[in-house]
């Protein structure tokens, strides 16, 4: 049987995935680890783990995150059909081409800004394009600009792209899912409900577990 790997950003997102596994922290066909916050430091500690370990049979970038407002309300879940890294690109004066002055790395030739995001069979969630971003959404004109260029964004997180792009290198097939403890906008620190979210994720953890395991 293959197993899973599970990578987060930090210990809280991971501790409360392995309180919902069937076996806990000790649960066989799961390994739960937190990689560090944002895309570099996701990719660095999931390239590591499955060099260390080649049993694994399918990653997922798990976590709390921010949902644009409409698409999903806080304690949801999201599950990214895609990931794109929505700013790992260049600026450009705004043109009737490139309205909001920003070009992609697809766009300037150097590989590819997005990835597939695979399902989780037994995990209710909404399901769209998950933006990985550098710098959380502070604004609701940054957030403006997001929706515009992406309209079929659910959500953002910091690590999604990272752990895609180790999992690609491995060839296994990945995932992201986010539980929602904020709204992409104006920065609201006391708004965000990180308890809720969290309990979201230990009770994803056993659909999570049993689904992919079942595959
Ligand atoms: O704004 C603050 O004061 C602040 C304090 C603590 C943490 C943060 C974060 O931005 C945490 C980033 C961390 O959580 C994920 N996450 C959760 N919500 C979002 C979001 O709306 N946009 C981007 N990332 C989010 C992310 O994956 C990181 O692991 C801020």
């Amino acid at each position: 049987m293959n197993r899973i790997l599970i990578v987060t950003a930090v210990e809280a997102e991971a501790e409360a995935l392995r309180k919902g596994l069937p076996g806990g922290a000790a649960e066989p066909g799961v390994s739960v680890l937190a990689g560090g916050v944002g895309a570099a430091n996701a990719a660095a500690a999931t390239a590591r783990a499955l060099a260390l370990d080649g049993g694994y049979g399918a990653v997922i970038s798990a976590g709390i995150g921010g949902a644009f407002r409409g698409k999903a309300e806080l304690g949801e879940l999201l599950l990214a059909r895609r990931v794109v890294a929505a700013d790992l690109g260049a600026q450009t004066p705004p043109d009737a081409e490139h309205p909001d002055g920003f070009l992609s790395v697809d766009e300037l030739g150097f590989g590819s800004s997005a990835a597939e995001g695979g399902r989780l069979p037994g995990v209710r969630a909404v399901v769209g394009t998950i933006l990985t971003v550098n710098c959380a959404t502070g604004t609701e004109e940054r957030a403006g600009e997001l929706t515009r260029r992406y309209p079929d964004a659910v959500g953002e997180g910091m690590e999604g792209y990272g752990v895609a792009a180790a999992a690609a290198l491995f060839d296994l097939p990945f995932a992201e899912i986010r539980a929602v403890s904020n709204f992409v906008g104006r920065r609201e620190r006391e708004a965000w409900r990180i308890g809720p979210a969290l309990a979201a994720l230990t009770a994803a953890a056993r659909p999570i577990a049993e689904g992919l395991q079942a595959c």
